[in-house]
């Protein structure tokens, strides 16, 4: 990105929040006048001091100092309070806007964009933008009015002290851009570092049973040692940045101090300078160290928000590729009646030479149960991903009541579609709640009559708290055929007109399965329902059955009628009986 529009980038992210900016800015344009301000009210004091003692007038003087460093002291705290808040309100902001983008973005998206990379960006990037604009903000504000407010007085008290003692600044400014940067590479060592050995610890804890029976412990022991090491190296290299750093400002200031010391004590003599200008060049000399030094981290800080910011609107530019056409038709979910036809359906995933999907024609009656088999890679997952539009299917292809997919809202489509994948997923969180993820606010009997309809219910009758049973990584494991029921049981609860199965009974028994698919065949508010198996006992008590190879349905019909034709049902269905014969 250019660094103009990086820079307006910038400026969308404050634009909510520039009243806090400008507050802070201006209570910081208020702090650097008082830090000019107090230094020459201390000068006239110590004037006073050589040539008319007064107690009453040093009294005066004490109370207007204290009171006026009070002041400049709370408002350095609120300048700070107000420009930091703007970085976590940026940060919050930021981090909100990629989560809501993530979730328009299709699964595709998350094909080729690993968690790990999505999750470091939305917190490690968001952290530099919110140093960038909290921190870098402050201290450049706070820099340039430091040096645009000391410096005339500084001249005007002497032009050639104020030269020669801040001639040592641009040498601590380099070296605290320097050591800032060496700052920057030793912190990420000891992150990478720290890293290495939680996943060590990670996986050595999840692989506990595969590490005891293969008497690993020794190595491990080693692998912890040695990634512990070089942590601590790490962290002792850091620690010896810092702690050489600090000092050499400190010493520079000291510098700058003593050159004002020894050019102004031969004035102070002649009386070419009064004792109260040269404590006040003391003070502003000393007062300039901080923000000198700040701006060699605000560099660093910028360099590295200038990173981010692209990385993030990496993301945030991305835009969706499935997403609701301009002008959507309306088809309410009570009205669906179910019927689904494909006309010359084609896909082919983005870079593959041959298509997924290759000119499929179907109609899919109202209520009708079809089971589609076919061989590993047919192309069955890619026809059940296509109908709720996880893939970017072109118009004029897939029809749900004769209304042309592509020009419906997602919500609706989606909304008239149960879908169970072949990977069950299940939240961390109650057995109830999982069931509940499609309708959070249903009632306890309808989650209850979709478990029985799924066929888990007596299960859960038998674990420790029911329904209120944790599942998941901080709960209890369920079995593979407990979670695909589970799953099922969700996409129950929904009633939606449409339900589709791709593989989700393929931990449960043949029977169990068959059973499951009775049941949805049963009753008044028939499903139409694609069940896509490698279960050809389950797929026979189906409608009609669909027959893929090589991305094309190749044939169609009954059970019966399947097995009378030769082809490549037959070839599966014998293959089934002699497996069927085998158990
Ligand atoms: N995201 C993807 N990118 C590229 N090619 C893909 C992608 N997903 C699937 N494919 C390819 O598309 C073809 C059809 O895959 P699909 O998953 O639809 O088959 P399937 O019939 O469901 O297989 P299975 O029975 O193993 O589930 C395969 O050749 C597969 O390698």
């Amino acid at each position: 990105m250019a660094k103009s529009r990086r820079l307006a980038t910038l400026g969308t992210y404050l634009r909510p929040h520039w009243q806090e900016t400008a507050l802070g800015i201006v209570a910081l344009l208020a702090v650097n006048g008082l830090g000019v301000y107090i230094p020459l009210l201390i000068r006239d004091c110590v004037n006073k001091l050589s040539s008319d003692f007064n107690l009453e007038d040093i009294f005066n003087y004490v109370a207007i100092i204290a009171l006026l460093s009070s002041a400049m002291w709370l408002i350095r705290m609120a300048s700070r309070i107000w420009l930091f808040g703007v970085g976590r309100q940026v940060e919050f902001d930021l981090k909100q806007n990629i989560f809501e983008h993530l979730l328009t973005l299709e699964p595709s998206y998350f094909a080729t964009n690993t968690p790990g990379d999505l999750i470091s960006r939305a917190t490690s990037d968001v952290d530099n933008i919110r140093r960038l604009l909290g921190f870098a903000v402050l201290s450049l504000a706070n820099t340039s009015f430091a040096y645009i407010l000391t410096l005339p007085v500084m001249l005007s008290l002497s032009w050639d002290i104020t030269l020669f003692s801040l001639a040592v600044y641009p040498v601590m400014f380099l070296l605290v851009q320097l050591f800032s940067n060496r700052l920057r590479n030793e912190q990420q060592q000891v992150q990478e570092k720290l890293s290495s050995l939680s996943d060590l610890i990670q996986e050595d804890i999840s692989g506990i049973g595969a590490l005891k029976i293969y008497a690993q412990e020794e190595n491990e022991r080693r692998a912890f040692a040695d990634k512990s090491q070089r942590l601590l190296e790490a962290n002792l290299d850091l620690a010896r940045s810092r702690n050489t750093l600090f000092p050499i400002i400190g010493g520079l200031a000291n510098i700058s101090s003593l050159i004002i010391i020894w050019l102004g004590a031969s004035r102070l003599i002649s009386g070419t300078m009064s004792a109260g200008d040269l404590v006040t060049l003391l003070i502003y000399v000393q007062q300039l160290v901080f923000p000198t030094a700040l701006l060699g981290f605000t560099i660093t800080a910028y360099q590295r928000g200038e990173v981010s910011v692209d990385r993030i609107e990496a993301i945030l530019s991305v835009q969706p590729k499935i997403k609701d056409a301009r002008n959507t038709e309306n088809l309410e979910r009570s009205q669906v009646k179910g019927e689904i036809s494909a006309v010359n359906l084609t896909y082919t995933y983005p870079g593959a030479n041959t298509s997924a999907l290759d000119e499929l024609n179907f109609t899919i009656k109202p209520g009708e149960i079809i089971a589609i088999v076919g061989a590993i890679g047919s192309g069955k997952t890619t026809l059940a991903n296509s109908l709720p539009r996880l893939l970017d299917i072109s118009p004029g292809q897939l029809f749900l009541d004769g209304v042309d997919i592509t020009k419906l809202s997602l919500g609706e489509l989606r909304g008239a579609i149960a879908y169970v994948p072949q990977e069950s997923f299940l939240f961390s969180t109650t057995i109830r709640n999982n069931i509940r993820y499609g309708d959070p606010v249903s009632e306890e009997e309808d989650v209850e009559t979709a478990a029985k309809q799924a066929q888990i219910s007596s299960e859960i009758a038998n674990f420790p708290q029911q329904y209120e049973t944790v599942v998941g990584e901080r709960g209890i494991t369920l079995s593979g055929g407990q979670r695909q029921r589970t799953a099922l049981a969700r996409a129950m609860l929904v009633d939606a007109p449409v339900l589709i199965l791709d593989d989700a009974l393929s931990s449960v028994d043949n029977q169990t399965a068959t059973a499951i698919l009775k049941n949805l065949s049963k009753g008044a508010q028939r499903k139409t329902v694609i069940f896509i198996t490698h279960q050809l006992s389950a797929a026979a008590s189906a409608d009609r059955i669909f027959v893929m190879d090589k991305g094309k349905i190749v044939q169609t019909g009954t059970q019966e009628e399947l097995i009378q034709q030769s082809g490549l049902y037959r070839t599966l269905w014998s293959q089934h009986q002699v497996e069927e014969l085998l158990h």
